[in-house]
């Protein structure tokens, strides 16, 4: 993987942002040189010879240097900031489409704890190394020259001594760089893992509960966050191990500049000037070297992001089948020898399934549980691909699934999921026709504001508000699975009766067990066990 291309396609909207920040950052290391030579002047110069009218002059040119160096920094945390978040949004944003135009039901399916937590944890890693460590880099770079420099002005050997210690700094930057990307990775997994756990756990509260199990639960995430918290301070002993050195390294260069500025002030071939200079010249050279040593965690850890999110974006690579199709008439579906076989499954769930939905005709799929029903929408959805054979779909779709899925929101911002230019008298019809007229008997009737997944609803008020949704949408085609399950008999009756009444020019397929709805249908597909093949019984 080439990162600095990535980072670099990555950063476009943040390019120019950048180099004002470097530029910004340059003028700090100006004014830093800047200051480092007028104190020299300062004390050799104008404290020994100068007028009371220099003294004040050198004393507000270096209290301009300090006010300039102070805005400047100002200048480069809004320029940061301001990238930062642009540069968030705009990978959050990116990622987070390729999200519905992934393939769904592979191998490489994600959990959305996980994916929450890249788009997260990993953004941030890497819009922080976008905004702030690139630009520091650049900047350190520069600052290390423009001391370097000055610092031959004054004594070239030790100059290039203390240079000496950026090979050194790379060299033992490269060795631990493998070390730590995998730490950071392991880091990144746990993260991950912990949030899967709680997005989990959070989502099937009451089931747990139900099952008396919060305390097997939460003594699960301890020993996960265990686990981080080995993974986290196995990390920070190898950081705190190779700071050390380094910190070594550098005291001791810092101490060789002392001593050496010590004897050449005695034997008079420097000023105090100078030697004031030097030492701060010194913290000049060191400073960015050790900057750039504490950048080389920050970079890894970018890499290793980078990684977690392409591995997103991979399946954005492939896309869906494109539905409608223009090879059979509108409203029109159709199947033709289809099989199918999950990626991580080890048998066909369809073979040869041959069967035509005519438009505006209304089917019924049966069949027992774990037969291929729901595989069967997800196939004619277009989700998933056949293995052999071909699907052909003549219009938009609208998919019913089964259960609650409900958003937490409104009422109607549920229901404007499927239309959002759609009017408050849609609305009502659609509710009307879904049997959900209850929804008016509510204190803030559309606008009534429900928790996650639908919360504040009973199932069977969910559902029929889900239906009512999918009765919105202007799909030509609609795909409706066990629908009326958490109903009961006689609002089931009215409710197919009110949507076959609504909508006759639509084509509908049911996937269902009750016969109510059969009776109704102008065709039952059964999908039957041992062959996997189906009948059909007009
Ligand atoms: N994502 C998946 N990966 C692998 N196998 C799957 C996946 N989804 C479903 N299956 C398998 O495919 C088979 C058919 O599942 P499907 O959900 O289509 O059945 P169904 O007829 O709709 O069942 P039910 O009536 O219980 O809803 C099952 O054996 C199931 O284990």
């Amino acid at each position: 993987m080439n990162y600095i291309a990535w980072l670099w396609h990555h950063s476009r909207g943040i390019r120019f942002n950048t180099v004002v920040r470097i530029v910004t950052g340059i003028g700090q290391v100006a004014l830093g040189l800047l200051m480092v030579w007028l104190s020299r002047k300062f004390i050799d110069e104008t404290i020994r010879t100068g007028t009371a009218d220099d003294v004040l002059r050198m004393v507000l040119l270096l209290v301009l240097t300090v006010l300039g160096g102070v805005a400047l920094r100002q200048v480069g945390y809004w320029l940061t900031t301001t990238a930062g978040v642009h540069q968030s949004n705009a990978l959050r944003l990116r990622i987070f489409s390729s999200l519905f135009r992934r393939q769904l039901y592979t191998e490489q399916e994600l959990h959305s704890g996980d994916v929450t937590s890249r788009l997260v944890k990993d953004i941030e890693t890497i819009s922080s190394v976008c905004t702030d460590t690139i630009p520091q880099i650049a900047i350190t770079f520069i600052q290390l020259c423009g001391a370097f420099l000055l610092m031959r002005w004054f004594d070239a050997r030790l100059a290039w001594a203390l240079l000496l210690l950026t090979p050194m700094a790379i060299v033992f930057g490269k060795l631990i760089s493998r070390r730590l990307r995998k730490m950071t990775l392991d880091i990144r997994e746990d993260e991950s893992r912990i949030q899967m756990q709680v997005q989990e756990s959070m989502e099937h509260n009451a089931v747990l509960r139900s099952l008396g199990s919060e305390q097997w639960v939460t003594d699960r995430l301890e020993s996960m966050q265990q686990r981080l918290k080995g993974n986290v301070m196995r990390r920070m002993r190898f950081t705190v191990a190779m700071r050390i050195v380094m910190g070594c390294v550098f005291g001791l260069g810092y101490l060789l500049a002392f001593v050496w500025g010590g004897i050449s002030l005695r034997n008079g071939t420097i000023t105090f000037g100078v030697m004031t200079s030097f030492l701060q010249l010194v913290g000049m050279i060191q400073h960015p070297i050790l900057q750039l040593l504490n950048m080389v965690p920050t970079v890894i850890h970018c890499t290793a992001s980078i990684d977690r999110l392409e591995e997103l974006s991979v399946q954005d690579k492939k896309e869906i089948r494109d539905n409608p199709c223009n090879s059979v008439p509108n409203k029109m579906v159709r199947l033709d020898d289809v099989s199918f076989r999950y990626a991580n499954g080890d048998s066909e769930i369809l073979q040869h399934f041959t069967h035509q939905f005519a438009p505006g005709t209304k089917t019924a799929i049966m069949g027992q549980t774990g037969i291929g029903k729901t595989t069967l929408f997800r196939l004619i959805l277009g989700f998933i691909q056949p293995t052999s054979g071909r699907v052909e779909v003549g219009g938009n779709i609208c998919y019913v699934p089964q259960g609650n899925t409900l958003m937490s929101g409104t009422i109607r911002y549920n229901l404007q999921l499927a239309k959002p230019t759609a009017t408050d008298d849609e609305l009502r019809q659609v509710l009307h026709t879904a049997c959900a007229d209850f929804v008016f008997d509510l204190e803030d009737g559309l606008d009534t504001e429900l928790g996650e997944r639908g919360c504040g609803l009973s199932e069977g008020q969910a559902q029929r508000i889900a239906i009512a949704r999918g009765l919105l949408h202007d799909g030509d085609i609609l795909l409706l699975d066990e629908i009326s399950s958490s109903l009961d008999e006689s609002t089931e009756k009215d409710l197919y009766h009110r949507i076959f009444t609504a909508l006759p020019q639509k084509t509908m397929i049911f996937i269902t067990h009750r016969s109510t709805v059969c009776e109704l249908c102008d065709d039952i597909v059964l999908i039957e066990n041992e062959k996997k093949q189906f009948a059909s019984h007009s």
